[in-house]
């Protein structure tokens, strides 16, 4: 067993599968021999030839083509978008091609492709290259989309992903690509989708979160048990569709919620979770839910990129509104 990065499980799933399923292709910018922009394609090329793993022109529209055009033909690609903030010349496709193509052909033809990007902020990159879009690509029926939060759960959701036979987007938080490592077993063993996964039992309060914002949530859960507060913690994982019932079922226990993302408030994923609860958990509700989002604007440029993000002050700020109300 290794102790690995982030971004090494990525490698590591993309090897295995790129070995294992003669019909996986990785294609992108430089993915090939430089290895992608974070290097999550690192010495793949050179393993698998350039014909396994194909460095595209700059041309994120083809890319995205070329994968719903090899998808319906029986490979199962797997493309890279160097920034989420480039991912946006491929909505079209994922949108009026990936997302329909099952229900178009009523089921004679699937899309098993993979869209990965690095998403998020936190790096001090230019402001289109730390947005949190996951909203966009929820709200289009028949995509799945997936975000890891540690090396183990990015290895197993990978591969479940290529292994999917409908597209995914596969969204990996940069700020915690490098983090910290994790003892990874390259066993080729997937992880379900679909499911949120519970990260700390609690019986007060319910905090609901996913990709880099696992890291704040979980230190505010520390902070809550040294004043013997026991905070529930949900990583949503796959963001659509959406496990509301691991949700409610822990907001029936605890009765109380904070929701924490990174993306604009504004129609984001947090507010579909709220909406569930609403519709199903109100009367398990002792508080309003809160939401701890980033602000609804630009992202902003790296001097005050941090105070954008959600910190681990806001979200104790937050659980306590919600405590507060008996
Ligand atoms: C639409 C879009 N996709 C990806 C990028 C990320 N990106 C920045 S520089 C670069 C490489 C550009 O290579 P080239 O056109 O050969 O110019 P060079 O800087 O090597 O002279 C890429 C892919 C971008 N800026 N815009």
């Amino acid at each position: 067993m290794a102790r690995v990065a982030m971004v090494e499980a990525v490698t590591m799933a993309l090897a295995w599968e790129l070995e294992h399923d003669n019909s996986v292709v990785v294609l992108g910018e430089d993915v090939g021999i430089n290895g992608g922009v974070f290097r999550a394609t690192a010495g793949l090329a050179q393993r698998f030839g350039d014909e396994r793993v194909l460095d595209t022109p700059l041309a994120e529209t083809m890319i995205a083509g070329l994968s719903v055009g090899m998808a319906t033909q029986g490979m199962k690609p797997v493309a890279e978008a160097q920034f989420m903030g480039f991912i946006l010349p491929m909505v079209d496709h994922m949108m009026c091609h990936a997302g329909r193509m099952r229900h178009r052909t009523r089921g004679r033809l699937t899309c098993p492709m993979v869209l990965r990007a690095p998403y998020g902020g936190g790096i001090h990159a230019p402001e289109h290259h730390s947005e949190s879009t996951e909203a966009l690509f929820a709200h289009m029926p028949g995509i799945r989309v997936v975000i890891p939060s540690s090396p183990s759960r990015a290895y197993g959701l990978l591969l479940a992903a290529i292994r999917d036979p409908d597209p995914v987007v596969f969204l990996e938080p940069k700020r915690i690509y490098r983090l910290n490592k994790e003892e990874v077993e390259d066993n080729g063993e997937d992880l379900p989708l679909d499911v949120c996964y519970v990260l700390r039992d609690g019986t007060d309060l319910t905090l609901v979160t996913w990709g880099a914002m696992v890291k704040e949530t979980l230190e505010a859960a520390d902070k809550l048990a040294e004043k013997g507060i026991s905070a529930e913690v949900i990583d949503v994982a796959t963001i659509s569709p959406l496990d509301m019932d691991t949700i409610i079922e822990s907001v029936q226990k605890t009765g109380r919620c904070v929701i924490v993302h990174e993306a604009v408030r504004m129609c984001g994923v947090g507010a579909e979770i709220a909406a569930g609860l609403a519709d199903a958990g109100l009367y398990h509700l002792y508080a309003p839910v809160k939401r701890v989002t980033g602000y609804d604007s630009v992202m902003p440029l790296y001097k005050m990129e941090m105070k954008y993000m959600p910190s681990v002050q806001r979200i104790l700020n937050a659980v306590d509104e919600v405590l507060e109300v008996s």
